[in-house]
């Protein structure tokens, strides 16, 4: 049987220069060859071995004979029901080696790139694993052609087919089909150390499985992250809020010390969107954000359910009176204006507190009562906090508590709560921080 070596490759250039090697040598030498490859690298090729002053403008052979065979025109010929067929490829590409056989001219030098084009999609209309059992038939069909017919084969295959270390058994079963191994980019025609290349060939497949393996999995570790993390504001999204609130109540019910869970609205935030523009809103709750987490332990858990909501549960309280005094600071901080742009802006919140185990005992129950309270803030006015009470649950005394600073100083700095609020005095004192 003739030679029949595999070329493995990652970079298309390097193919390119291997393919240019191989067939330039047969023309150089007055032989004949035949090079099957797609459209791209068939044009790629033949540039190079027109360059080298092999071919001429139209494709021709100035030494030797040259045909240039489309792999992709040459692989619907012999495919049949979707798989290779063994009589439809001795009457394609069988063919074309048996007529370039026939014309006697020198020794005949065949390169491809279809075996390698079924493995790899979306070339290839079939996916694994039966591109990879397809490819390795086609393989068998050439070793059939190469003995009934004297010619020389070298095949080529990226090694992005076999991009997981499950390909390592299709990876073998490749090389055991080939008389040649030649590991990608260090192409050595000279090089007779067969077992060496094969085991470099090996060793390049499994460091490349591997690195797809890392890449995959940096990908998949990325898509975690994004489902877990809000873009915008980078805190812990709704998934995560419900998933470690469900893990503080079991953890309180173990520790018997309470939590509180805080339900925060922006108000009027929708003024800054309308008025300001989307990008700025964008700005500002990536500020109020800061300073939910600038009013909480490492411990607790800021997150933002969505728009303008935001939610904090504070664990471990060893007294629940301080939560209305954290409550207190964060509507007195969320009222002091936001640096957006160039500008300031100006919101307030609404918020609505709830404990546990003292209001309910799930964690479905507890964001029901924190966004009820939270309502009833909205209902009070502005920059309001109010605690889990009647009907949420009874016996219960509602709790208004505003900020010290309300509302805003400035008369012009305002507007949009001005117009909200036309009744509201200002306290300029209190004011004065800002
Ligand atoms: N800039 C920005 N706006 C958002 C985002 N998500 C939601 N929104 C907008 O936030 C607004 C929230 O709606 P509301 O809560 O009704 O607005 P509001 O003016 O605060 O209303 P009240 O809570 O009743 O005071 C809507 O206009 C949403 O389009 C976001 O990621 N970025």
């Amino acid at each position: 049987m003739g030679a029949h070596s595999v070329q493995f490759y990652e970079d298309d250039a390097f193919l390119i220069r291997g393919l240019s090697d191989y067939v330039g040598a047969a023309l150089a030498g007055g032989d004949s060859a035949i090079a099957v490859a797609t459209g791209d690298h068939l044009a790629r090729l033949e540039k190079s071995l027109a360059h080298r002053g092999l071919l001429d403008d139209h494709g021709n052979a100035l030494r030797g004979a040259y045909t240039g065979l489309d792999a992709d025109l040459q692989l619907p010929l012999f495919m049949e029901d979707g798989r290779p067929d063994e009589v439809r490829f001795r009457n394609s590409i069988g063919n074309a080696i048996l007529d370039a056989t026939e014309a006697k001219m020198g020794h005949l030098y065949v390169c491809g790139e279809m075996a390698s084009l079924l493995f790899a999609s979306p070339r290839c209309p079939l996916s694994p694993p039966i591109s990879h059992a397809a490819a390795l038939h086609v393989e068998r069909y050439f070793n059939i052609l190469l003995m009934k017919f004297p010619f020389t084969l070298l095949c080529a295959y990226p090694l992005s087919a076999f991009p997981s270390s499950d390909d390592t058994t299709t990876f073998h079963k490749v090389c055991t089909l080939h008389t040649d191994v030649i590991p990608a980019e260090s192409y050595d025609p000279s090089t007779q150390r067969e077992t060496l290349q094969r085991t470099i060939a090996c060793l390049q497949q499994q460091a490349y499985a591997l690195s797809r393996e890392v890449f995959d999995r940096k990908l998949v570790e990325q898509a975690l992250r994004e489902v877990n993390v809000d873009r915008l504001t980078g805190l812990p999204n709704r998934n995560v809020f419900q998933d470690r609130l469900d893990l503080d109540i079991r953890k309180s019910a173990r520790s018997g010390l309470p939590l509180a869970l805080l339900f925060i609205d922006l108000d009027h935030f929708k003024e800054i969107n309308d008025t300001r523009g989307h990008e700025a809103g964008d700005q500002l709750l990536k500020q109020v954000a800061g300073r939910l987490r600038g009013h909480v332990r490492d411990t607790d858990t800021v997150a933002r359910l969505g728009g303008d909501e935001f939610t904090i549960t504070l664990s471990d309280l060893h007294d629940v009176i301080l939560v209305t005094d954290i409550a207190q600071k964060i509507c007195d901080d969320l009222s002091r204006p936001f640096m957006v742009g160039e500008e300031l802006a100006y919101i307030s919140a609404s918020i609505g507190i709830t404990i546990y185990p003292r209001d309910a005992a799930t964690a479905g129950d507890l964001l029901r009562n924190a966004d009820q309270a939270m309502y009833r803030s909205k209902e009070r006015g502005p920059a309001t906090s109010t605690p889990c009470s009647p009907p949420m649950r009874p016996m219960r005394a509602s709790m208004n508590i505003r900020p010290r600073c309300w509302p805003p100083a400035a008369p012009n700095c305002a507007p949009a709560w001005r117009r909200a609020w036309p009744n509201r005095t200002c306290t300029r004192a209190c004011c004065s921080a800002w």
